[in-house]
């Protein structure tokens, strides 16, 4: 059972004094597991904050804890002011999973038409919805796409289809979950580009989970997970200089070591 915040969602005015997310005490049990234990961290607005860790480390389940979407969550998680999962969060957050969720019957626009009726209903709005539908697809760089049928796009341009869907409502977090996973280089660098652009020009927060240590150069902030647990919540600079490290990575192999030395991940954090 979560112990929500007490109080009402949060005013407008304050939306910028509490952090995008604030755990306390986060803890997710799945099945026979504790996939998440005892996790305290805040997540900054306006920035893109990395999730990086191995397979089975936990990324998953802290998106779908902070996206509302995971059960048996304790302790403490506010999300843009208010508890995770609470109804208005709806329309500001944008989540995209590992598993492209796209009509593949349906072209790249119909399915963004689709989404974007859902989001923005009526007749009045039909000039917004068809405005906004362009722009998210041009974003993602699918406009040559846009009559395609979404069953004959390759696999990383359903993943694009889905980050359209997210993109639509301009949410003021968005919450990608290995967005990259099976894509070329140069798209790669392109869809970073991109989040960097919607952190800048619209002011978002992104949270975005690897598990290609190399990503996490280009995150502002990173928070590493190994089984469960924040081994470090720090930006890429400061992880490498007090690790004396060259990499992220060599960084990451470096605090595992401690943990393990340790005894346990939290004490390598501190
Ligand atoms: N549906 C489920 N039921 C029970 N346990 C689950 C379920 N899904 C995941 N788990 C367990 O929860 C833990 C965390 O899994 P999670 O999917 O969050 O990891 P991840 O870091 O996202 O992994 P990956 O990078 O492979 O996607 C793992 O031990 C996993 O076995």
């Amino acid at each position: 059972m979560m112990n929500y915040s007490p109080g009402p969602p949060e005013k407008e005015t304050a939306a910028h004094q509490t952090p995008a997310v604030r755990a306390q005490a986060l803890t997710v049990v799945r099945g026979p597991r504790t996939a998440l234990r005892d996790l305290d961290f805040t997540v900054p607005r306006g920035q893109i904050t990395g999730l990086l860790g191995p397979s089975g480390c936990g990324k998953s389940t802290l998106m779908r804890a902070i996206v509302g979407t995971q059960a048996k969550v304790a302790g403490t998680l506010d999300v843009l002011g208010s508890p995770a999962g609470h109804p208005s969060l709806r329309t500001r957050i944008g989540y995209v999973t590992q598993a492209p969720s796209v009509y593949d019957d349906l072209t790249v626009r119909q399915n963004l038409d689709y989404f974007a009726a859902i989001l923005d209903p009526g007749r009045a709005a039909a000039g917004r919805r068809h405005a906004n539908v362009t722009r998210a697809i041009d974003d993602v760089d699918l406009t040559t796409y846009a009559d395609a049928l979404a069953g004959n796009l390759s696999g990383g341009q359903r993943s694009r289809v889905s980050l359209a869907v997210a993109l639509l409502g301009t949410p003021e977090l968005l919450v990608l979950d290995e967005p990259t996973v099976g894509l070329d280089p140069v798209l790669r660098r392109d869809l970073w580009n991109l989040f960097h652009d919607i952190a800048a020009q619209r002011g978002a927060t992104l949270l975005i989970s690897s598990h290609v240590m190399d990503e996490a150069e280009r995150c502002h902030r990173l928070l590493l997970m190994r089984e469960g647990e924040i081994l470090a919540d720090d930006t890429p600079d400061a992880l490498r200089t007090r690790t004396r490290s060259d990499t992220v990575e060599a960084a990451f192999l470096h605090l595992v070591d401690e943990a393990i030395a340790a005894g346990g991940t939290k004490e390598a954090a501190r």
